[in-house]
């Protein structure tokens, strides 16, 4: 079983007392209550510049410990803002990378009092409805859907749920048919991981193979194994729109010039 199996076994595991239908109106309600963050499409849209997606991650199963497990959520967040990150991205798994949900009402309920509108993209293993009703309550504005780890008729549930609950969608995919897969649902935003997660390598011609494919109406993003200017100008060169970076701004003395040199590639 590769690592990506494992970790969804674990979560529907983990969810399989929590499991409760999710009635449109609870979607809906939960979407009007959405006043602060902008649209996280738009908000990756721009075309002046590459988009930085900044991630907030302390471990994962590929890299171990990145940060302290007691980081602050909040005080990266602050950093990624002061550095005009286009999105944030928020671990809430706690068994595999240390986040926690209460790390997205965190940030989101920070970036509410400063007045500042950047989107944030719930990371998390999306299986069942409800952890979208969770992910609009804490304030995200994007869910992630792992193509290749769903059945087709989970991934129009989530995405069905989120379209109610006013939520974006990160389609992410890793291989060519994940991508024909991705395009029956009418993707907006399509991440291609250049983590092969049976190996745990990255390999930017992940990006560089499919992202050409990629339609023209969608968001491209690239996401993973960045970590200097020449990795973002790869990936802006073969089409991205925007890059997904966790494990270099984490791990950077300074997070701001980083995020100021991606955003430039
Ligand atoms: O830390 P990196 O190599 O910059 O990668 C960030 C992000 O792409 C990675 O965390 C990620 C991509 N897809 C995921 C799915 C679940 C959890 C994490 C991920």
């Amino acid at each position: 079983m590769d690592k990506l199996s494992e970790i969804m076994a674990a979560k529907r595991h983990s969810l399989r007392n929590q499991i409760r239908p999710v009635r449109d109106q609870e979607l809906e309600r939960l979407g009007r209550m959405q006043t602060q963050g902008g649209s996280f499409l738009k908000a990756l849209a721009k075309k002046d510049r590459l988009s930085v997606i900044a991630e907030i991650k302390r471990k994962s199963p590929s890299a171990g410990e990145i940060a302290s497990a007691t980081l602050d959520a909040v005080e990266q967040a602050r950093e990624y803002i002061n550095a005009e990150a286009d999105c944030l991205s928020v671990l809430t798994d706690t068994d595999y990378f240390g986040g926690t949900l209460k790390d997205l009402w965190d940030v989101v309920e920070f970036l509410e009092c400063h007045g500042r509108k950047t989107p944030c993209l719930r990371k998390d293993f999306m299986v069942h409805p409800v952890q979208v009703a969770e992910a609009a309550e804490a304030g995200a504005r994007c869910i992630l859907i792992i193509v290749r780890a769903l059945a087709d008729d989970e991934i129009k549930a989530l995405r069905d749920a989120a379209g109610i609950a006013g939520l974006d969608a990160l389609y992410e995919i890793h291989e060519e048919r994940e991508l024909e897969k991705a395009l029956k649902f009418d993707p907006k935003i399509i991440g291609v991981n250049n983590r092969d997660l049976k190996r745990f390598k990255t390999d930017l011609a992940t990006s560089e193979l499919l992202i050409p494919q990629i339609p023209d109406h969608i968001i491209k993003v690239s996401e993973s194994g960045i970590f200097d200017l020449e990795d973002a100008e790869r990936a802006s060169a073969c089409g991205a729109d925007a890059i997904l970076v966790g494990e270099a701004l984490m791990k950077s003395e300074n997070p701001e010039e980083l995020i100021e040199a991606f955003h430039n590639a």
